[in-house]
């Protein structure tokens, strides 16, 4: 019997379909990797559907407003992420045309025996979004952004900043190395600039990162040039002991080991450890790994330096991961304060007298970053603020606030760089007690 062939670019669309599916229901967006589809063209035009689908969620929640009288389905399958994907291509991607973002839509919902009778309403849904393309095409830049998170950093950044927030949530971040090893050779080779420090950027991609010059031998690892910044203010002398709390998967392990401090890298999560160990065994560094509760750990000798670079709502990182805007709520961000708490508390603790304590997360939200600030000063009697001078952080204008806090954000460029950086917000302090 003849084998019916599966249209082309359908397998490509059902990936894409399972795993925007998987990020609407909560999960961390990762890129498919070649696991999930082998061909590198299907999966770079796989992964533009659903990078595009999550940057204009705001955009495309309006369409469906508009378009489903009646609601989306429920317990529809991969409905909701076929459709999604189909609008972002219609509307956002005209260069892929618009037949295959109806036709492989319909296809795809056929094989999928919980959406498969919802394949008339596709048909249909699809044909007036294309009829109003033009119109959604110039659809207001003000939805990108949920709305309790813009009126909220309105208010902290400006109307000004908001707006390049949006710019930023649709252009996506260039990528951001650290060196290992200063090499004006290699900077050249990878193409980049050099930004801050031994920050290098790189402002388009055209390959995989595993497969950029110095990867395999370890000359550098990927780090925002916002999350590169907290390591560097610990400012002790070489061989002091520190603390990385809550250090997986290594980033600023890597620095803190770089800037040849005694390391001791903790996390409570072991599948993020082992990454943590993969990232270190390609550096060629070899921290002191601990497995344990950055809460409750209680280390026999106390350190000079604590690094917290605690768990929070990371909306600072929406260029990258878009599906954290419209995925953190209120109740979400209260527990993430509260688990901050007892990590600060801890980590003081940790501390010899004298020690410095670094704090940061990579959050826009003051919930997580100033207002901790005001709550460990109240409840950790024996820390004191230890501000951040702008002079530490040459190229950096704008970042260091009056308070001496460091606040980055999409807005603020750093160096010569035309494109922002993650939002983040770092605080320094001082164990006296
Ligand atoms: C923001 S990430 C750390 C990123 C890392 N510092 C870097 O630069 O690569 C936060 C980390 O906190 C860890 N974590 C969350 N709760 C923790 C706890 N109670 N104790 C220790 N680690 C925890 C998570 O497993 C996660 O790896």
């Amino acid at each position: 019997m003849a084998q019916r062939t599966e249209p082309a670019g359908l397998k490509l669309r059902l990936a894409a379909a399972q795993r925007l599916k998987a990020v609407l229901a909560g999960e961390h967006f990762a890129p498919l990797g070649p696991t999930e589809l082998a061909d590198g063209r299907d999966r770079a035009l796989a992964n533009r559907l659903i990078t595009t689908a999550l940057r204009r969620q705001g955009q495309i929640n309006a369409m469906l407003a508009d378009l489903l009288e009646k609601g989306m389905p429920a317990k529809s399958g991969t409905f909701e992420a076929v459709l999604r994907l189909s609008l972002a291509q219609l509307v956002f991607l005209p260069d892929l045309g618009a037949h295959s973002a109806l036709f492989l839509a319909v296809e795809a919902i056929k094989r999928d025996p919980k959406a498969r009778h919802l394949s008339g309403l596709m048909n249909a849904v699809l044909r007036r979004a294309q009829a109003n393309s033009a119109r959604y095409g110039l659809m207001d830049e003000a939805l990108l952004l949920p709305q309790t998170l813009a009126l909220g950093w309105t208010a902290a950044y400006g109307p000004e900043a908001v707006l390049r927030f949006a710019e930023a949530l649709v252009d996506g971040a260039p990528l951001d190395l650290t060196l290992r090893d200063e090499d004006a050779d290699l900077v050249t080779a990878l193409g980049g600039e050099r930004l801050l420090a031994d920050t290098v950027r790189l402002e388009s991609r055209d390959r995989p990162v595993e497969a950029l010059p110095g990867y395999d031998d370890g000359r550098w690892w990927v780090q925002d040039a916002a999350s590169a910044l907290p390591a560097r203010l610990l400012g002790l002398p070489a061989g002091s002991a520190v603390l990385d709390l809550c250090a997986a998967p290594g980033g600023k392990t890597a620095q803190l080991i770089k800037a040849g401090y005694k390391v001791t890298a903790l996390d409570s999560d072991g599948s993020r450890l082992e990454r943590l160990n993969a990232n270190m065994a390609r550096l060629g560094y070899a921290p002191r790994v601990v497995e344990a509760d950055a809460a409750t750990f209680d280390p026999a000798t106390p350190f000079d330096g604590v690094l917290l670079d605690a768990p929070c709502s990371a909306t600072g990182t929406f260029r990258r991961h878009p599906e954290v805007l419209w995925s953190r709520s209120a109740g979400d961000i209260a527990g993430r304060v509260r688990l901050q708490r007892a990590l600060l508390a801890n980590a003081y603790r940790c501390l010899v007298p004298n020690g410095t304590l670094i704090y940061c997360v990579c959050s826009l939200e003051a919930a997580e970053g100033e207002d901790q600030v005001a709550w460990a000063l109240d409840a950790l009697p024996g820390l004191t603020l230890s501000p951040v001078k702008s002079a530490e952080l040459p190229g950096l204008d704008g970042a260091v606030t009056p308070k001496g806090f460091v606040r980055t954000h999409p807005a603020i460029t750093p160096g010569e760089g035309n494109a922002g950086m993650d939002g983040f917000f770092v605080a320094r302090f001082r164990r006296t007690g």
